[in-house]
């Protein structure tokens, strides 16, 4: 069990309703109403923004229109023989106004939704970060990495790729519908006449496209599977003389995705050959009912050209909107599932910094704990801190150290006990309860990406800059002082590589930061009796003091400095004192303090 839990930090809070309940070891899923409300909070976040988006998409679906009325108006300047100098010009201008707006369209949509990709991801990685280890383990562990990865990637590319279209293509169908209903509504009925063949095109095509195209990439998984193996076991192959059977399935499997592929390109066409159908019964009417009206004197044939027109450049948003149904499905499909994260039960947000200056008690009463359906690790364990008292864990390999500290951390729940502080049982305590009051600094730290100062600042958002060096110094990372940008250069991930033990000076400074009244360490990172080791044992002094503080003793010389011993062996509490009284009583504390010395 070594789950790092950092000190508490800010996180904004979502409401933990509208969720699907998901089978118990799935994360949940919003419902589709739930996702567009959360999306448009974060939209109303940057209202200039989203505002500039929505007018310069309409403004450029507008500018299309002007195009098929100017050239309506030139159809009846030349039916009464009126100069055409005029109307050229103006197409000319319409033609690039609508080129720009239709860029800057495309930039401010794309721009919107990088920006609310970006407020979901933080918001599912807060949460992530933040969740309960009993979650954790719960979950399936592909239901999360699919989430963080698979599902943001694709909200992601619909957002870069296909959003700005869809949105474009949405506003130049609406605009031209009513375009077309300005200009004569019996023209807009006839062209809405093609409706019912656009619903039975799609209503042909769904049902077919979504397991056609999984089989697609089935097959073509497989073919590359079976390439790869024959590549790979090529020798084994031709030592066995089995060539001929291996050549043949790479041809069967090869012509399985030739005739997928073929069936796919089919389909595509097929539905096309449906749009254009749709098209031309649309277009026929429009025509038809323009030909009577002009016969009798309802309309010009300069406004029948403009609805012919207006209706002809419905076709490429009509396809745009219909062949990007999949992607927009899939990409709804992947938001649901990351707003199911962003909405996880509220008891996960920190509520506020503990204050340092009380130091608790805190009461283990009664604790067991079990994984999973396996053995007891501990059982019946009771265990009192008092306030400001420093207690080191100490037990051989696998004795329950770890776990014990992750109960008291609040990183775990145990299956039977309590944990109190104060006497107040964690269940009572406010906000996220124990973990709002004590850090654990655990075995494995995660430095994050960015610079050294906004990793620590995860612990205090608002700390200042002499805030964090202080910290720094206080656990003795003198080492900062060496680094080219001192506290801004960029560590974790494509940054500075930090060793394990400068990282746990890092999660030590985190705790100084966060200032919280109880402490857990569970760190095993320096060798013993390395100078690594002294150092990071003067820093976790320096940070815990004053603090209530329990100490998982990986080498004896943190039990040393404690004010008391707790010899946990086999899941029990075994032997209790100070290291004087402990050493002297000569039972097990004794023995693997001799061990120790004489390593
Ligand atoms: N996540 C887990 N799932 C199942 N069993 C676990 C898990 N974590 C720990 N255990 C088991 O629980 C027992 C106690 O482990 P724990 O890590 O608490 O011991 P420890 O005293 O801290 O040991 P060490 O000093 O080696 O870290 C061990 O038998 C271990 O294998």
């Amino acid at each position: 069990m070594t789950a790092e839990a950092t000190a508490p930090e800010a996180t904004a809070a979502g409401p933990s309703t509208a969720a699907a309940a998901p089978p118990s070891d799935l994360l949940p899923t919003a419902t589709g109403r739930r996702a567009a409300r959360v999306v448009g909070r974060y939209a109303r976040e940057r209202p200039g923004l989203a505002v500039a988006a929505l007018a310069v998409s309409i403004a450029s679906a507008a500018a299309g229109l002007i195009a098929p009325a100017v050239l309506g108006a030139l159809v009846d300047a030349v039916a009464e023989g009126g100069s055409i100098g005029g109307f050229l010009l103006a197409l000319a201008g319409a033609a690039l106004l609508a080129a720009l707006l239709t860029g800057l369209a495309a930039v401010a949509v794309s721009r919107l939704g990088e920006t609310l990709l970006a407020r979901v991801r933080e918001a599912v990685v807060a949460r992530v970060l933040h969740l309960h280890t009993a979650t954790l383990d719960r979950v399936r562990p592909g239901d999360l990495l699919s989430r963080v990865g698979d599902d943001v990637a694709r909200v992601s590319e619909s957002v870069t790729t296909g959003l700005p279209e869809v949105i474009n293509a949405a506003l130049a169908v609406l605009l031209t519908l009513l375009g077309l209903g300005v200009l004569d509504w019996r023209l807009a009925v006839a062209g809405l006449l093609a409706l019912p063949a656009y619903v039975l095109a799609l209503r042909w095509y769904l049902p077919r496209s979504a397991p056609m195209y999984a089989r697609e990439r089935l097959v073509v998984a497989e073919r590359a599977d079976g390439l790869l193996g024959a590549v790979q076991g090529a020798e084994t192959i031709r030592a066995y003389a089995r060539s001929g059977p291996h050549a043949a399935e790479v041809a069967r499997r090869s012509a399985v995705a030739r005739d997928v592929g073929v069936g796919v390109f089919r389909l595509y066409t097929d539905f096309g050959w449906r749009m254009n159908r749709s098209e031309f019964v649309g277009l026929a009417a429009v025509l038809g009912i323009g030909f009577l009206l002009v016969r009798g004197g309802g309309a010009t044939v300069g406004e029948v050209t403009t609805a012919a027109l207006l209706f002809h450049r419905l076709f490429g948003p009509l396809g745009t909107l219909l062949f990007s149904f999949d992607e927009v499905q899939a990409a709804g499909a992947a938001l649901v599932r990351l707003v199911g994260v962003v909405d996880l039960p509220d008891t996960e947000v920190p509520a506020q910094r503990p204050d340092g200056s009380h130091r608790p008690a805190v009461e283990l009463r009664g604790i067991g704990h079990a994984y999973g359906d396996g053995p007891p690790v501990l059982a019946d364990v009771d265990l009192r801190l008092a306030p400001g008292e420093r207690v080191a864990l100490v037990g051989a390999s696998g004795a329950g150290k770890t776990t014990l500290a992750a109960v008291l951390a609040g990183a775990l729940d145990p299956t039977a006990g309590e944990v109190l502080v104060d006497g107040v049982p964690a269940a009572g305590l406010p906000g996220r309860g124990l973990r709002d009051v004590v850090a654990l600094v655990s075995q494995e730290v995660h430095v994050f990406a960015g610079t050294l100062a906004d990793d620590l600042r995860l612990a205090r958002p608002d700390a200042t800059d002499d805030d964090v060096e202080a910290a720094l110094r206080l656990v003795g990372a003198r080492w900062v002082a060496a680094l080219p940008g001192g506290t801004a250069t960029l560590v974790g991930e494509g940054g500075t590589a930090l060793t394990p033990a400068q990282a746990q000076q890092v999660a030590l400074a985190r705790l100084v930061l966060a200032d919280p009244p109880i402490a857990v360490l569970d760190e095993a990172t320096a060798e013993a009796g390395s100078s690594g080791a002294r150092e990071l044992e003067e820093g976790a002094f320096a940070a815990t003091a004053g603090r209530t503080t329990l100490v998982v003793a990986h080498r004896l010389t943190q039990a040393v400095r404690a004010d008391r011993v707790v010899v946990l062996h086999a899941g029990r509490v075994v032997e209790e004192g100070t290291h004087a009284d402990l050493v002297a009583a000569g039972g097990r504390y004794a023995t693997l303090w001799t061990a120790w010395r004489g390593r």
